[in-house]
């Protein structure tokens, strides 16, 4: 394990600094998280699907509200041209018929009600902790460590690539059709995440603005574990529900 904590020490070119940042993903991207191997596997019960489709809709739900605080901060009308895509992309044009209300499908095709699924309140207090971490980070940071922040999209089609064909293969309860919020996701964050990172490359141009870029991507791999993190606890065995979160009823 890397300690990334001084890996700017001295200054990187353009090129080693895109080299540690995927080192960051490589190490601790959540697709390293035994939750996810559990979910690739066909190890996991409905109810822990549930779990985590009614967890990672906070997280959904705050992406373009973290977008729309970049915006706000950014001073270039270009760079804001190009980052509202992302508010469009979860928001749709009317609110909900982009990306949020696709995660929705996702979780009412796991048999959950959406009111329930959209009101957040039986998430886990950690789910909650951690997505309003990310979004006091990307509004309290500077605009290259909000950036940097969202640079997991790089490694996100890794993710998708592994989940999707797995679930479709070991869960014969999910359809196709109930997936479909990733069958777009890799063509956006792969749009998203080059133009980023385009921007950290340039943008981070003194070994503190580089250690700055780089403590943001492991800030936001540590909240994408820790959100798995907190799954496993509650909904693994023996488990530990928080009271008030949300009980499964399926096995
Ligand atoms: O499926 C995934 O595991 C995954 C991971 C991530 C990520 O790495 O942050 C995002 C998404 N999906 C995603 O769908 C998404 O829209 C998204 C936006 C962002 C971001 O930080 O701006 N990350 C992610």
């Amino acid at each position: 394990m890397t300690d990334f904590h001084e890996a700017a020490k001295g200054g990187l070119t353009s090129a080693q600094l895109e080299e540690v940042l995927r080192q960051v993903g490589a190490e601790r991207y959540h697709n390293r998280h035994p939750f996810h191997h559990q979910m690739t596997a066909g190890a996991l019960t409905k109810g822990q699907m549930q779990a985590w489709a009614l967890n990672r809709y906070c997280y959904q739900a705050v992406i373009p509200r973290k977008d729309a605080t970049i915006i706000a901060r950014a001073e270039d009308p270009a760079f804001r041209a190009e980052w509202r895509k992302r508010v469009e992309d979860h928001d749709g044009d009317d609110g909900w018929n982009g990306g949020i209300a696709k995660w929705l499908k996702l979780a009412t095709g796991l048999g959950l009600h959406a009111e329930m699924v959209k009101g957040e309140r039986f998430a886990l207090p950690a789910t909650r902790f951690a997505v309003g971490a990310y979004l006091s980070f990307c509004a309290s940071r500077s605009l290259l460590e909000a950036v940097a922040s969202s640079l997991t999209e790089l490694f996100s089609p890794v993710i998708i690539g592994e989940r999707v064909p797995a679930i479709l293969a070991k869960y014969d309860y999910v359809t196709r059709d109930t997936l479909a919020y990733f069958e777009k996701r890799p063509e956006q964050a792969s749009r998203d995440s080059n133009f980023a990172l385009a921007y950290v490359l340039s943008h981070a141009d003194t070994p503190e603005r580089q250690q700055a870029a780089i403590d943001a991507l492991v800030f936001k791999c540590d909240v994408l574990w820790a959100m798995l993190d907190a799954l496993m606890h509650a909904y693994g065995e023996p488990g530990h529900i928080p009271p008030g979160a949300f009980q499964p009823e399926a096995r």
